[in-house]
């Protein structure tokens, strides 16, 4: 007996929208993801270009962080990160330190995760921090470029968060 898989019906899905309200360094574009939940959990989708176009993807990893956990200040001189947070409760705070940008000393913090999830486009000269202030749990970055172990694109400072301003500018 031949075996009948059937093609899903068309359906609707949740699509990510850009989000300008609070973004106020020049060149961090925020794209609030939708989920598409049902009796089996839900599925969020990261990147696509179905709505147009995107860079390419070339490198992507998953971050554990663990409950408490700072990862920053850090800043990348090539890439952009695209960092996705979906899972637990996040806070992402950036400082952009670049010489000469419109938005120079500007400060954003944003919270996100299962209850906010974004994609979170960061450029170069961008010092950020990620903090989990929720439990134990995962975010996924898409960087613009693949890890260098031996020429590493990560410039870190471990100073306070509130204290950045007085960092040379990249
Ligand atoms: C990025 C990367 C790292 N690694 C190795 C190198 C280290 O042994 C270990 C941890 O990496 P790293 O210390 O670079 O990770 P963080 O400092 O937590 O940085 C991460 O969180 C902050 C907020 C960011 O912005 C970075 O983009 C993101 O990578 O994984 C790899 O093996 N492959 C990779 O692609």
């Amino acid at each position: 007996m031949a075996l009948e898989f059937v093609q899903d019906a068309p359906r609707p899905i949740g699509r990510s929208a850009r989000v300008t309200e609070g973004v106020s360094i020049d060149g961090v574009v925020i794209e609030r993801l939708e989920p598409n939940a049902d009796g089996r959990g839900r599925l969020i989708e990261l990147i696509t270009t179905r709505d147009g176009l995107a860079e390419p993807i070339v490198h992507v990893y998953q971050v554990v962080a663990e409950a408490g956990s700072r990862r920053g200040w850090v800043y990348h001189k090539w890439q952009f990160d695209r960092l996705a947070f979906t899972l637990g409760r996040f806070e992402i705070h950036l400082v952009d330190i670049r010489d000469g940008s419109p938005t120079r000393g500007a400060r954003m913090v944003i919270e996100a995760g299962e209850a906010n999830p974004i994609r979170l486009r960061i450029p170069p000269h961008v010092a950020h921090a990620v903090i989990n202030t929720g439990p134990t749990t995962c975010f996924i970055n898409m960087p613009t470029q693949v890890y260098d172990p031996d020429n590493p694109d990560k410039f870190r400072y471990s100073g306070d968060l509130d204290d950045l301003a007085t960092v040379p500018a990249a």
